[in-house]
């Protein structure tokens, strides 16, 4: 770390899960557009750790103040970043990434920690964790072709009972469209994320 620079913290402020944007295509060009998004999480599965190390970094000196910056998958990728002052809120992880409890460790209670959850049985898991994590995932609302996930559709029902069962705010995802939102939020989830929804439409408000 040069003298210049300090470690990052996550300011304690309410978490806004209102309207996500995940990465996808194009992604410096759709977050610069996406000025009404709350949360942008920096996702990208073909690239290599340094890729995403330099493309976060990118993303987090043109996000909005009000905006939390997540990362997906790479628990180091967000400390490295945070240890140089590079503004990064924390991390989104899936049931294959490090465990919850090491990336909280590693991390500092101030980060922001997303896990991917998608069924009861996940659901019911990260409730014994819920003092370890902020939210949780909750997807695939439809079958997407941004993700080939192993798990059944929810729905509009599925979305409700999950976040009805969750100790944790929930984040809805998968093929999900502008259109879908009004029906969506009554199901009780905290917040509505995207991925194609917003390459095609940035500038969105949902
Ligand atoms: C908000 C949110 N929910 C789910 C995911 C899943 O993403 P992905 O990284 O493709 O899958 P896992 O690694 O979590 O199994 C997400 N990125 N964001
Ligand atoms: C990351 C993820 N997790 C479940 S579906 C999905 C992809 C969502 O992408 P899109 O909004 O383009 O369907
Ligand atoms: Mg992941």
């Amino acid at each position: 770390m040069t003298r210049e620079t300090h470690p990052y913290t996550t300011p304690a402020r309410p978490l806004d899960l209102n309207l996500y944007l995940v990465t996808g295509e194009h992604p410096l060009e759709t977050v610069q557009a996406a000025k009404h998004a709350t949360c942008i999480q920096v996702r990208s599965k073909p690239i290599s750790a340094r890729e995403l190390y330099q493309l976060t970094e990118a993303i987090a000196g043109i996000i909005q103040p009000h905006q939390t910056l997540l990362v997906d998958d790479r628990v180091d990728v967000a400390l490295a970043l945070r240890a140089r002052g590079v503004r990064v809120d924390g991390v989104h992880i899936g049931q294959d990434d490090l465990p919850v409890a090491d990336a909280r460790a590693l991390l500092g209670a101030d980060a922001i920690i997303g896990l991917t959850t998608g069924t009861r049985q996940l659901v019911e898991e990260s409730n014994k964790i819920a003092r370890l994590i902020d939210y949780i995932g909750t997807g695939p609302f439809r079958p997407s072709p941004t993700k080939q996930s192993n798990r059944p559709p929810l729905g509009i029902d599925g979305l409700r009972e999950l976040a009805e069962l969750s100790a944790v705010p929930t984040v809805a995802i998968g093929d999900i469209t502008p259109e879908d939102c009004p029906a969506i939020r009554t199901t009780g989830v905290a917040g509505i994320a995207m991925v194609r929804a917003f390459v095609d439409n940035p500038a969105l408000q949902a």
